[in-house]
């Protein structure tokens, strides 16, 4: 298999993406075994994260080869382009899950593995097959699977309880403007496919001035997370940094509305969570 292939392989797994997915089930374990942490743990949280969230990517690849070949954004993934059959994603797609399903139940048990299974189901067949070409509300439903990825690190280490619920939420509140960002700035990409997403459905005034303050809202919900949880002054600081970051682009788009302002401000979405995340595990182990 020539180096082209295996790399067309790698971009079924929307390996921008799950990296993300892969450090939320990882930060989910370290804030509930903090400070007892078991690196095997971390291992194999990461290789069953990135089977199972690679799986459910490659898996709405190719469920999805015909609209992606519709959008400027999507058309030269692998399917649409030519470079690898549908058949043999769907193949890459169910080995990738399947094993990961089984290193999970192997390795990390019966409820992580509940939550695996969850997310994969979330994301791949109630929102990729059901509801993202149905009903805007594909994200609302879809976006626990975001939740499922941390809930499964934490029940690694301890039971699902109310502090696990209210962190998972920080990623369930997050996926709004990060996604309809991205739809407000291509809403001409979108608008040639089926796809169903709120922004489409609203004036974009309207939709610009909605996006804006979830993306504001989502970042006082983490904020508000690390007062309650964390309470550690340079934490804050460092994520108040960030979310101040983000949150500018809000004013921006307040004060003069633009689609590529909206570029910015979902370019901003990842690196807030991730700072939400990485310095919440330091913090968890130093506290
Ligand atoms: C229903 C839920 C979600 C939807 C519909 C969604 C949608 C998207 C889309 C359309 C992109 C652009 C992909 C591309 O052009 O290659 C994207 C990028 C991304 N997503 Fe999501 N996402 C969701 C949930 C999540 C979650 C839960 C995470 C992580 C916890 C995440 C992490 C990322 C990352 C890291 C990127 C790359 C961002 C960048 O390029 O700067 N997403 N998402
Ligand atoms: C535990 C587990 C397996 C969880 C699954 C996690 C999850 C929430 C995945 C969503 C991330 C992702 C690839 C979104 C792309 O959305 P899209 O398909 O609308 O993007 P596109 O338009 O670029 O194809």
């Amino acid at each position: 298999m020539s180096n082209v292939a295996i790399k067309d392989y790698v971009l079924l797994m929307k390996p921008r993406v799950i990296w993300l997915l892969v450090l939320a089930a990882v930060a989910g374990y370290v804030f509930a075994a903090s400070p007892r942490v078991n690196i095997a743990y971390v291992v194999e949280l990461t290789l069953v994260g990135l089977l199972s969230t690679g799986g459910s990517a490659a898996f709405n690849m190719y469920y999805e080869r015909d609209i992606d070949a519709q959008m400027i954004r999507t058309r030269n993934r692998p399917i649409p382009a030519g470079r690898v059959s549908p058949g043999n994603a769907l193949i890459e797609s169910l080995v990738l899950s399947i094993l990961g399903f089984a290193l999970s139940y192997l390795w990390l048990g019966t409820i992580p593995t509940i939550f695996v299974v969850l997310g994969w189901f979330l994301y791949a067949i109630v929102y990729t097959v059901f509801l993202k070409c149905r009903s805007w509300s594909n994200i609302l439903i879809g976006g626990v699977a975001g939740n499922a990825a941390l809930l499964t690190g934490w029940t690694v280490a301890k039971p699902l309880d109310l502090e696990a619920i209210l962190l998972s939420m920080a990623i369930y509140l997050w996926i709004p403007a990060h996604i309809w960002s991205l739809v407000i700035r291509a809403k001409d990409d979108y608008s040639r496919t089926c796809i169903k997403m709120l922004p489409l459905e609203m004036s974009e005034d309207r939709a610009m001035i909605m996006v804006a303050l979830l993306n504001v809202i989502s970042n006082i919900y983490m904020l508000f997370l690390y007062i309650l949880f964390l309470r550690n002054l340079i934490g804050l600081i460092i994520l108040l940094i960030t979310a101040a970051w983000s949150s500018y682009y809000s004013v921006k788009a307040m004060i003069k509305p633009s689609r590529e302002v909206f570029w910015q401000m979902f370019k901003a979405s990842s690196p807030v969570l991730t700072v939400f995340l990485l310095i919440g595990m330091v913090l968890s182990i130093i506290k």
